[in-house]
């Protein structure tokens, strides 16, 4: 099993700064451009953690399936291991499914200890966490119980009606695509995941990717980030 021996600084030499408005507040996000000594080295000594935040049907779960099969990640869903608890009719199965379907984001306390398994009994070091954090709730409980914070942080930024669209012919049988559910999702995603990016992007990890495109297109924006990484 991984243990986090050493910090590692993240130097980023090429960034520029963006301001927009959400819910009234202005933000300023930080956009970072990566090179190959931008990101820090992994070592098996240490885990190497990525999250992938981005709103629903942005792609993330797509979009990290390329990157397990070209940079040997481990993928980590949160909603697939909150799905997994519902199907095995655990004790919080009612309480998470009634929260998905209402849209809204289940206690951390859950979310991080069905992550925190799932990174334990893995014989990777390389992490996907997809769909985490998605609050700042949920980032401070990751960085309280796991006891660090991720190396790399993607954003796949997608207008909310292709994320609309997409969710709607996603056709996985999901309680929650359907248009009442997708609504909310999208207005608990604008007021809870903004201060996360802005979080991230001030600390230098964000990489904001345009999630527009065909999945090739788009992989060909990650891959650069990832190169410096062998399989
Ligand atoms: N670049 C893309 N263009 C069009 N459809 C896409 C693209 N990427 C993913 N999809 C489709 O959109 C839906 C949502 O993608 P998914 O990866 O599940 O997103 P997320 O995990 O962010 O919700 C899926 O049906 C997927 O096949
Ligand atoms: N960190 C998380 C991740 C997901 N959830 C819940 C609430 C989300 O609407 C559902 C589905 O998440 P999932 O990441 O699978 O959804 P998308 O792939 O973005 O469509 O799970 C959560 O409560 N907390
Ligand atoms: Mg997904």
């Amino acid at each position: 099993m991984w243990r986090r021996v050493a910090s590692v600084s993240h130097l980023f030499s090429h960034s520029k700064s963006t301001k927009f408005n959400q819910g009234g507040s202005t933000f300023k996000i930080w956009e970072t451009f990566t090179s190959e000594s931008e990101i820090p080295t992994p070592s098996k000594g240490s885990p190497f953690i990525t999250f992938v935040l981005g709103g629903p049907g942005s792609g993330k779960g797509t979009q990290c399936a390329k990157i397990v099969e070209a940079f040997g990640f481990t993928h980590i869903s949160a909603g697939d291991l909150l799905r997994r608890e519902i199907a095995s009719g655990s004790a919080y199965g009612s309480v998470i499914l009634s929260t998905i379907r209402e849209g809204k984001i289940v206690p951390s306390q859950v979310t991080v200890q069905l992550i925190q398994k799932e990174m334990e009994s893995s014989d990777n070091y390389k992490f996907l966490i997809d769909g985490f954090p998605r609050s700042e709730e949920n980032r401070k409980a990751f960085e309280q119980t796991i006891g660090t914070e991720p190396d790399v942080v993607l954003f796949f930024d997608c207008p909310e009606q292709e994320m609309v669209k997409r969710v709607l012919n996603r056709n996985q049988g999901r309680v929650d695509d359907n248009i009442d559910t997708i609504k909310k999702r999208l207005e608990i995603f604008d007021e809870l995941n903004w201060p996360v990016i802005n979080y991230y992007s001030q600390r230098g990890k964000l990489h904001k990717i345009n999630a527009v495109g065909t999945v090739d297109e788009i992989f060909e924006k990650v891959r650069p980030i990832f190169a410096p990484l062998s399989k």
